[in-house]
């Protein structure tokens, strides 16, 4: 099977007052079409870096210093800035740790929708208007919410609007940073299911971000666990659950709390 992604020696710095500082250094892993991926390590490791990186979102400070990102083989580093917005939305898309980040506090749900979906081609507003209520329905929320502003939803909600508008424009990949970390474990686990049965309906693959391993073990079907900037570790969920070859793995275990160690539950089963 020919990858979805794949990054090839990824080095991202920060460029800083001082000695520049290496966040990502030298890291690959491939993403197959309908794979979710986790990526996993501790704060500070470089993940969210990697995110931004993916995507070309990352600003200054951060340079890609080396390595290549490949979507469908086309090489995402040397994208115009025509290419990128015709990429972004429309084949691989982000739902960042605070709805916040991806929503506009002064702007209807509607106006959100309706800008994204003009930008990448001719719609009428009641189009759009029928195309924002099947999204939202979609991730159970109401199509009346559509005329709120973020701000008028729970926590739970906004973060669903955002997976509904990353979803929009059925991208191949969805690139989740802490998605549900700032959300109680009930909404969590409500999201995730909700992710996970899009996925199987849809047929998108997922990067999922988080510290959380015992979550991502249930829902991922790889893991990579990262340290200080770089992959130590990459296997099935069930090789990183049951056999971790690492031993920083084998400690971020013992650092889970009790409950919550290796989950011997089926994925999906979040
Ligand atoms: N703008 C910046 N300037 C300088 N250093 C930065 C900047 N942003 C991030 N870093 C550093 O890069 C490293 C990686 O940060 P990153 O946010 O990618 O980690 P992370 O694994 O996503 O952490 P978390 O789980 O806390 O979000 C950290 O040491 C961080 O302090």
């Amino acid at each position: 099977m020919s990858a979805l992604l794949s990054v090839e020696g990824l080095r991202v710095d920060y460029l800083t007052a001082g000695e520049p500082f290496t966040a990502v250094r030298d890291i690959s892993f491939e993403i197959q079409p309908n794979e979710i991926l986790g990526l996993a390590g501790e704060s500070g490791c470089g993940k969210s870096t990697v995110a931004y990186a993916l995507m070309r979102l990352h600003k200054p400070p951060a340079l890609v210093r080396r390595g290549r990102i490949l979507f469908e083989g086309r090489d995402v580093l040397s994208f115009s800035d025509k290419d990128l917005r015709a990429w972004r939305w429309s084949e691989v898309s982000m739902v960042f740790q605070s709805a916040m980040n991806s929503l506009s506090p002064v702007m209807t749900i509607f106006r959100q929708f309706y800008d994204m979906l003009r930008a990448h081609g001719p719609i009428t507003k009641a189009e759009a208007q029928d195309r924002t209520a099947h999204m939202l329905e979609m991730v159970g929320i109401p199509a009346d919410r559509m005329h709120s502003h973020p701000h008028q939803l729970s926590g739970g909600m906004r973060q669903r609007v955002a997976l509904a508008l990353a979803l929009t424009l059925q991208p191949k990949l969805i690139i989740m940073d802490e998605p549900t970390t700032a959300l109680d474990v009930v909404v969590q686990r409500e999201i995730l299911q909700e992710v996970l049965r899009l996925k199987d309906e849809l047929g998108f693959s997922v990067l999922f971000i988080t510290h959380d391993i015992a979550l991502m073990a249930q829902i991922s079907d790889r893991i990579g666990i990262m340290r200080a900037g770089e992959i130590v570790e990459i296997g099935t969920a069930a090789q990183i659950v049951t056999s971790p070859s690492h031993d920083y793995t084998r400690s971020l275990w013992e650092a889970m709390p009790i409950l919550a160690k290796r989950p011997k539950g089926a994925r999906h089963a979040v």
